[in-house]
């Protein structure tokens, strides 16, 4: 769908991107970066809009250096920033868009029903869209990429501005694009987390250059861990210190669940515990068994993305102190970027003050 080679393009203060190198399949991508770590600039040079300054991309076959036009007829492209006019509705909007992609003014309106239906947008499509709230301007943006049927759809930033009820259905609606109509997705965003969700694929960029693409099922894979959590008793009113002692004791190798952006654990009441072979889960059982409390659940636990992103010298986790309130049964509440991925944001935050407004006619 996407090759890039050794893909550039410097600013006059900055390169906001460096030799990126990455090939992108069919189906649903991510493109995951902080803040200023290129994403919206790919995306316009792989529209052919803005030009590489070294390097060679291609769309769908397509030369973005040379055949810019072709590459948007068949690439649908929702721009993060706020485009729509707000007078118009979103019916008169969204046929206007079909009709400069070139369909026949029965099947722009056609499709233009169609495609807001499947967005969710269904009466309110006839009112002037100043008067739409953040999640239904980011369907009617959705709608006008998709409404021309194109292969390969390029979304940056559709969360943005949503709150969490607004992002889920949005990566659903997302997800559906490509299940529904066979479309492929590139889908930008700044949070690792929701992207494990939603795409099959995960390309990371950091300054402009390549840290990572791999399937997400790679990135979150299986790992050596369980998470056990057990009820506490009368006899036994700290369960998890009970069995953490006794883990430790028999020498395996535990740690609380998850932590906050400061570090501190969120999900008291859930141990992972580091699976030397089989016998593990039996010595697991037989501590639960032992200390007379109850087993709530024990089970093979898989990485969330951004976990692979903390840095390895980020503080230790505490363990919970005892009745620490947590979810039993949920991941803890993961940061959307680790330490890492924090200090990364802050330089590409003062890349981009660096920049200090200058602003490339490209
Ligand atoms: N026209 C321009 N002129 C000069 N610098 C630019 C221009 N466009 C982008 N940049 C700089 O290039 C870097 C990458 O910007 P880009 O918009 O691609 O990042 P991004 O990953 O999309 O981030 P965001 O999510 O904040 O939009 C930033 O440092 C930005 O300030």
């Amino acid at each position: 769908m996407i090759a890039t080679e050794s893909l550039s393009k410097r600013y006059p203060r900055v390169t906001a991107l460096d030799r990126l190198s990455v090939d992108i399949n069919p189906g649903v991508t991510g493109l995951v970066g902080a803040n200023g770590a290129g994403k919206s600039t790919l995306i316009k040079i792989l529209l052919g809009l803005s030009p590489a300054t070294e390097g060679s991309a291609r769309v769908l076959g397509l030369d973005v250096a040379t055949q810019g036009a072709e590459i948007r007829e068949r690439v649908g492209y929702m721009p993060e920033h706020d485009c729509l006019p707000p007078d118009v509705s979103a019916t008169e909007f969204v046929v206007h868009m079909a009709r400069m992609s070139g369909l026949p003014p029965t099947a722009a309106r056609e499709r233009t029903a169609d495609t807001l239906r499947h967005v969710g947008l269904y009466e309110e499509r006839y009112r002037p869209m100043g008067g739409y709230s953040t999640g239904m301007k980011q369907r009617v943006k959705l709608a006008q990429a998709l409404v021309h049927d194109p292969k390969l759809v390029l979304l940056d930033e559709p969360t943005n501005g949503l709150d969490p009820v607004g992002r889920d259905e949005m990566l659903g609606l997302i997800r559906r694009v490509h299940t529904d109509f066979g479309i492929s997705v590139l889908v930008t965003s700044h949070l690792l987390g929701e992207l494990e969700r939603t795409c099959d694929h995960v390309v990371v960029i950091d300054g402009g250059t390549l840290l990572r693409s791999s399937s997400t099922d790679e990135f979150t894979q299986a790992t050596g861990s369980l998470a056990v959590e057990v009820t506490d008793t009368d006899a036994c009113p700290d369960g998890t210190g009970a069995l953490l002692a006794s883990l430790d004791k028999a020498g395996l190798t535990t740690r609380p669940a998850g932590r906050t952006a400061d570090g501190s654990a969120v999900s008291g009441r859930v141990l992972l515990v580091d699976v030397v072979d089989e016998g593990t889960y039996d010595i697991v059982r037989d501590a639960v068994a032992g200390l007379g409390i109850g087993l709530v659940r024990m089970e093979q636990r898989r990485h969330r993305i951004a976990e692979l992103f903390r840095d390895d010298d980020a503080p230790a986790p505490h363990p919970a102190a005892p009745g620490t309130p947590g979810t039993p049964g949920a991941p803890a509440q993961a940061p959307a970027w680790g330490a890492g991925w924090q200090q990364k944001q802050k330089k590409s935050d003062k890349r981009a003050q660096q920049n200090g407004g200058t602003v490339d006619a490209a």
